[in-house]
């Protein structure tokens, strides 16, 4: 059973390298990408044959869509004719719809819309997917099978991608953005970078762990760090002041209508 990758960028290449990883036969993957250096690049890591797209299309029972959303309506168009009845279309763009793909390839193509996340890179991605109208249970379980190879995976209407997409989707870009500012304020507060960013990386993981071992509500463990009169309350009536909390709602609306205007091509 082959899987073809089309589009092998930052989020195919997570992609590729977790099947890998999860041992999957390099010469059961294809992978379809325009940019010929990039090409070139990846069959030279991971050995696997790049192939045109229509090829992917023709040989492979699985294909994964990694492109861009923008890009999307122009792939389908040079698959399409490739395609037939019973293959299994995976699209991991933000924003497309199964009706979007379903509308533009043959009918009997099964479609399972992903939001995957980069932390797929060391295993530990969040993936939600959703069935179009013609899947069923052995294409679910597919999908799954290629996501739960680099994470945990959730079956979510798709109704909810918008608002999953704003949050696991784009959300390790906002954890990445605290950490970068958490290690700036620690070298304006005096400390060498190397110790900010060694303290502020043990602080997330060891935060991150608790909040999944304990299953501890995250306002319980905030409330246990917040002594009275102590630091922590300073600190966090800071960013109440600053209005952090309402920063993070208007971000996260932000990017679920932004995912919403990627389906309509903008
Ligand atoms: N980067 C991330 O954290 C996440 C990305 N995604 C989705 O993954 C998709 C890809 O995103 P990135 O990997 O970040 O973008 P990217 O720009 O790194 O990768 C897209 C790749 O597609 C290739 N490509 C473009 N047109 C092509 C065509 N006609 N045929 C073959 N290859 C083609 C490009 O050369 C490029 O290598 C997007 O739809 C995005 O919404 C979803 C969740 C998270
Ligand atoms: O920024 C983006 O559009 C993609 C989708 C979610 C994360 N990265």
């Amino acid at each position: 059973m082959s899987t073809a990758i089309i589009g092998a960028g930052v989020m195919g290449e997570t992609l590729l390298s977790g099947l890998v990883r999860a041992g999957r036969r390099v010469d059961e993957l294809l992978i379809g990408e325009k940019r010929a250096e990039r090409a070139r690049e990846l069959e030279e890591r991971y050995g696997v044959a790049v192939v045109s797209n229509r090829d992917a299309a023709a040989k492979a029972e699985t294909l994964a869509l990694v492109v861009k959303p923008q890009d999307m309506a122009e792939v389908l168009e040079e698959i399409a004719p490739s395609l037939r009845a019973g293959q299994l279309l995976v699209s991991l763009a933000a924003g497309i719809t199964t009706s979007f793909i379903e509308s533009r390839v043959p009918d009997g193509v099964a479609v399972v819309r992903v939001m995957p996340n980069t932390p797929a890179l060391v295993d530990e991605g969040m993936a939600a997917i959703s069935p179009g109208s013609h899947c069923d249970e052995s294409h679910l379980a597919e999908a799954e099978s290629l996501l739960g190879s680099v994470g945990r995976v959730l079956r979510i209407p798709e109704r909810q991608q918008d608002a999953v997409t704003a949050i696991s989707g784009s959300g390790p870009a906002y954890i990445f953005f605290v950490v970068e500012s958490m290690i700036e304020a620690g070298v304006h507060l005096g400390l060498p970078r190397t110790t900010a960013s060694d303290l502020v990386i043990q602080t997330l993981f060891g935060s991150a762990k608790m909040l999944r071992e304990t299953g501890t509500h995250p306002t319980v463990l905030r409330e246990q760090v917040t002594s009275p009169g102590g630091t922590t309350a300073s600190a966090l009536r800071e960013l109440e002041v600053h209005r952090v909390r309402a920063a993070f709602l208007a971000a996260m609306e932000a990017a679920r209508d932004r995912s919403r205007q990627l389906a309509e091509g903008s």
